[in-house]
């Protein structure tokens, strides 16, 4: 098996991908969906001005000399409330009753509070002076028509799509979901809620594979078992390539008799990308090119299945997807305790960062998924890594 360094895997991958088309999703529906283009607003927030008070319109000029000791008197002429528009002017001794969110009607030029006069209905006694745009909201305060509320490739937020409702937005063009299926291999696998049968096991890899694709807001297309027959085998490939993006499959990637796929990936004319990895674990993961598709081989043990599905993938839906944010962060911590070297192979392991350091788990063995509940990184520990010590630098990915 000729091994080549995960940087080198995920490049060769990255490398015969596309960005996945465009479609367009309600405005409701666009949450944490990634931008296909830039988004400009069709109106201006607010889209005139408005009052940011209950109370009422007045001209600033009629109030300037006022105080609490020497009020003005003036007639109010009309009322209007949040979503009425009034037809008449405010002119010199007059003002418009006037509710928060409401237009400022014309003539008026501030908005002095109700709890800075004596509420009258006919004529109200004005107690304070203010300058003019006092207690008005100016119309775009928050956006402009045709400024831009969202960036091609940025993923859509709560706040994106609030901005994008007042902006008069009712359809969103985004990446639509990569399609993403899967197929576990192996004779001992069993589905569950059948008892368990000598020598077999239930499929660990489809749980965790299934769990994340939709995590990563993935559309799962298929969530197939097979065993260890080349011809099924063919046929879940083929089958999964008519409707999915890319296409992951689990276990036979080894030395082992029943290791059967990558003859099957050959006689598919598939192009094989690589078959080998320089990393524990997760050695022997293939991965190759059919129909168009990527197919990532990994291999069946659940710890390297699922520590190389990360390193790989989210790369990849990365560019599938055109978002602009990087899915899998590398960044250095301090790592909590102790830990023994590395002699052998570059190694991943499981870890929680609790913000301040990293504690490793124990159960870092390629079966164990146990102690993986509640991570939320993989520490890459090269080959030759000395003992580390409290407090040390490690580089880990979140996830
Ligand atoms: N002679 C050698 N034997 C093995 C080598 C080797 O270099 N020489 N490598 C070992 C390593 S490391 C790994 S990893 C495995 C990889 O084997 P495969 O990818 O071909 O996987 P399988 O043999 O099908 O399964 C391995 C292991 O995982 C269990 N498994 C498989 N699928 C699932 C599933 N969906 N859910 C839960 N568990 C699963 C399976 O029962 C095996 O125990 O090869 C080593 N052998
Ligand atoms: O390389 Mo295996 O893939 O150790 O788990």
């Amino acid at each position: 098996m000729q091994t080549i360094t995960l940087e080198e895997a995920q490049a060769r991958l990255l490398e015969v991908v596309h960005c996945v088309m465009s479609e367009k999703v309600e405005l409701l529906r666009s949450i944490d969906r990634i931008l296909a283009e830039d988004v400009y607003a069709h109106v201006s927030q607010p889209p005139f001005e408005r009052s940011a008070m209950d109370g009422y319109a007045v001209r600033s000029e009629d109030i300037r000399t006022v105080s609490r000791s020497n009020p003005v008197c003036l007639k109010v002429i009309d009322r209007v409330c949040a979503g009425e528009v009034t037809d008449k002017s405010v002119h010199a001794g007059e003002a418009i009753r006037i509710m928060t969110g409401a237009m400022i009607p014309e003539g008026a030029d501030c908005v002095v509070k109700q709890e800075d006069t004596d509420y009258g209905q006919e004529q109200v006694k004005i107690y304070v002076s203010l300058a003019q745009k006092m207690n008005c909201c100016p119309a775009g305060e928050d956006f402009h028509q045709g400024d831009c509320l969202g960036w091609e490739g940025e993923k859509v937020d709560a706040y994106m799509m609030a901005s994008m409702a007042s902006g008069g937005i009712d359809s969103v063009p985004v990446r639509r979901k990569v399609r993403a299926a899967v197929i576990t291999t192996g004779e001992e696998l069993m589905p569950h809620g059948q008892p368990l049968l000598p020598g077999k096991i239930y499929n660990a890899n489809l749980a965790y594979l299934t769990g994340r694709l939709l995590q990563l807001d993935c559309n799962l297309t298929e969530g197939i078992f097979v065993g260890d027959d080349a011809d099924k085998i063919t046929a879940a490939v083929e089958k999964c390539a008519e409707e999915a993006d890319v296409i992951l499959t689990t276990g036979g990637v080894s030395v082992g008799v029943k290791d059967l796929l990558p003859e099957i990936m050959k006689k598919l004319g598939a192009d094989i990308l690589f078959h080998g990895i320089d990393l524990k674990p997760g050695m022997p993961t293939m991965a190759s090119l059919y129909a168009g598709k990527p197919v990532i081989s990994l291999s069946g043990n659940p710890f390297s299945a699922s520590a190389v599905f990360e390193l790989l993938m989210q790369p990849l839906l990365q560019k599938m997807t055109g978002s602009q944010q990087t899915f899998l962060v590398k960044k250095e911590a301090d790592i909590a305790y102790d830990y023994p070297g590395n002699k052998g192979n570059r190694r991943v392991l499981k870890a929680y960062d609790d913000g301040h350091a990293v504690h490793i788990t124990k159960g870092q063995h390629n079966a164990q998924m146990r102690q993986g509940i509640g991570t939320n990184c993989l520490v890459d520990m090269p080959a030759g890594t000395g003992p580390l010590k409290a407090g040390d630098k490690v580089h880990i990915w979140r996830l």
